[in-house]
C-alpha cells in the first residue's frame, strides 16, 4: 500500500486490527472483567463490597494511579484456584487474538496472591496451562513476566524470587509495578542485579506518574531492557537522546494514561511526539478491564484523537512491538515478514 495516503477511518481501523502485532504491557489481573469477578466470587464464596456488576463498574472512576490500584487489588481477591487463573488468562487470550495479537507478554503480580495465602504454584500453574492452551488452540504465542510490587520491600521481592525460582522456566523475566511515586527503581537495585545474574529479562514501570529521574535509574541502576510507560521521558531532552540512541522500547498505554489522569484527554497524549523523537514506542492496554478497552480499542481511539498518526505510524508501532518483544529471533523475523506482506497487500 501507499503509506503516504490518508486512509478513511474505517480502513485505518481495519488495518490497525488486522496488522500482526504483540502486546507487551498487560497486567493479567487487570484483564479481570467485572462479570468474571462476580462469577469467581460466587464460585469461591468471596463477599464483594459491591452489590452487582454495574455497581462495581461505577466505582471505576479513578483520580490517579493509587485510586486505581486500591480497586484493582480488591478485584484480584476473588482469584483463588488454578482454574481461576486459567479462566482469567484464557479470556484475555481470546480478546488478544481478536485484536490481531500474535504474541503477548503478560505481567503477573504474585505478591498480590501469595500475601492472601494463595500459593505461587497455583498462580503459575493456572497461567501456564492457559498459555499452553492458547498456543495449541488459538495459535497465540505468549510469555510471563513476574512483577515485584514496588510499594513492598526489596526483602519481600527477594522472598518472591526465591519462591519463583523452582518455576524459572515458566517466566521470561521480571518487572516492577504498583505505586510509583516514593518508590524509585533504585529501591530494588539488589534484587534486579540478582535477576540479571540469573539470566532473566528485565523491565520496569517508570515515568508513568514518576519523574524522568526514575527512568534514568531504571536504565542505569536496574539495567532494564524496556521501560513500561515512560511517557514523562519527554520532559528531559538528554533522556530522550539516551532512549533513542539505545533504542530502548517504551510500552505506552494511552487509554490507561487518560483514565489515570497522566493526560487530560487522548488528544493531549504524546505518542505522536515520542515517535517523532525517534523513540521505540509501542501501544498496549495495561489493565483493559479497568481502562476502557483492549489493544485494538487503544489503537483506534488514539489514532482517532491524534491526526499525526496514520498508516506509516501504524506500521512503525506494530514493527516496534515485534522487535521489542522477548520472543525468539526466528519468530520475530516471521512476524515481521507477515507484517510487511500485510501492509503490501492492504488497500
Ligand atoms: O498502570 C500501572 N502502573 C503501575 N502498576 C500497575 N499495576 C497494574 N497496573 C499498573
Ligand atoms: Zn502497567
Amino acid at each position: 500500500m501507499r503509506t503516504d495516503l490518508t486512509l478513511p477511518p474505517d480502513a485505518l481501523a481495519e488495518l490497525l486490527r488486522t496488522m500482526p502485532k504483540t502486546e507487551l504491557h498487560i497486567h493479567i489481573e487487570g484483564s479481570l472483567e467485572p462479570e468474571l469477578i462476580f462469577e469467581l466470587a460466587r464460585r469461591n464464596g468471596v463477599a464483594l463490597a459491591y452489590p452487582d456488576v454495574d455497581g462495581l463498574r461505577r466505582a471505576y472512576a479513578f483520580t490517579d494511579l493509587q485510586s486505581f490500584l486500591d480497586i484493582y487489588y480488591a478485584g484480584a481477591s476473588v482469584l483463588q484456584t488454578e482454574a481461576d487463573f486459567f479462566d482469567m488468562a484464557m479470556a484475555y487470550f481470546r480478546r488478544a487474538v481478536a485484536d490481531g495479537v500474535v504474541h503477548a507478554e503478560l505481567f503477573f503480580d504474585p505478591q498480590t496472591h501469595t500475601d492472601r495465602g494463595v500459593p505461587f504454584e497455583t498462580v503459575i500453574r493456572g497461567l501456564t496451562r492457559a498459555r499452553e492452551t492458547a498456543q495449541r488452540e488459538l495459535g497465540l504465542s505468549s510469555a510471563l513476566i513476574l512483577c515485584f510490587l514496588r510499594h513492598l520491600s526489596e526483602e519481600a521481592a527477594f522472598e518472591t524470587l526465591e519462591e519463583a525460582l523452582p518455576w524459572r522456566d515458566h517466566f521470561v523475566g521480571v518487572g516492577l509495578d504498583s505505586s510509583e511515586r516514593g518508590h524509585p527503581p533504585e529501591k530494588f537495585a539488589k534484587v534486579f542485579a540478582r535477576c540479571r545474574e540469573l539470566g532473566l529479562r528485565l523491565v520496569a514501570h517508570a515515568g508513568e506518574e514518576g519523574p524522568p529521574a526514575y527512568v534514568w535509574s531504571a536504565l542505569d541502576v536496574l539495567k532494564v531492557e524496556r521501560i513500561d510507560h515512560g511517557v514523562r521521558a519527554l520532559e528531559d531532552a538528554n533522556l530522550v537522546q539516551r532512549l533513542a540512541r539505545d533504542r530502548v522500547p517504551l510500552t505506552v498505554c494511552p487509554l490507561s494514561n487518560v483514565k489515570l489522569r497522566v493526560f487530560d484527554r487522548l488528544s493531549d497524549h504524546n505518542l505522536g511526539q515520542l515517535l517523532a523523537s525517534g523513540l521505540v514506542a509501542t501501544v498496549n492496554s495495561d489493565d483493559p478491564a479497568y481502562f476502557g478497552g483492549y489493544l485494538h480499542q487503544n489503537f483506534v481511539e488514539t489514532f482517532a484523537a491524534l491526526p499525526a498518526l496514520q498508516a506509516p505510524q501504524a506500521y512503525t508501532l506494530a514493527r516496534n512491538s515485534i522487535e521489542a518483544s522477548f520472543a525468539q529471533a526466528s519468530a520475530k523475523a516471521r512476524w515481521i515478514e507477515q507484517l510487511d506482506a500485510h501492509f503490501a497487500s492492504f488497500h
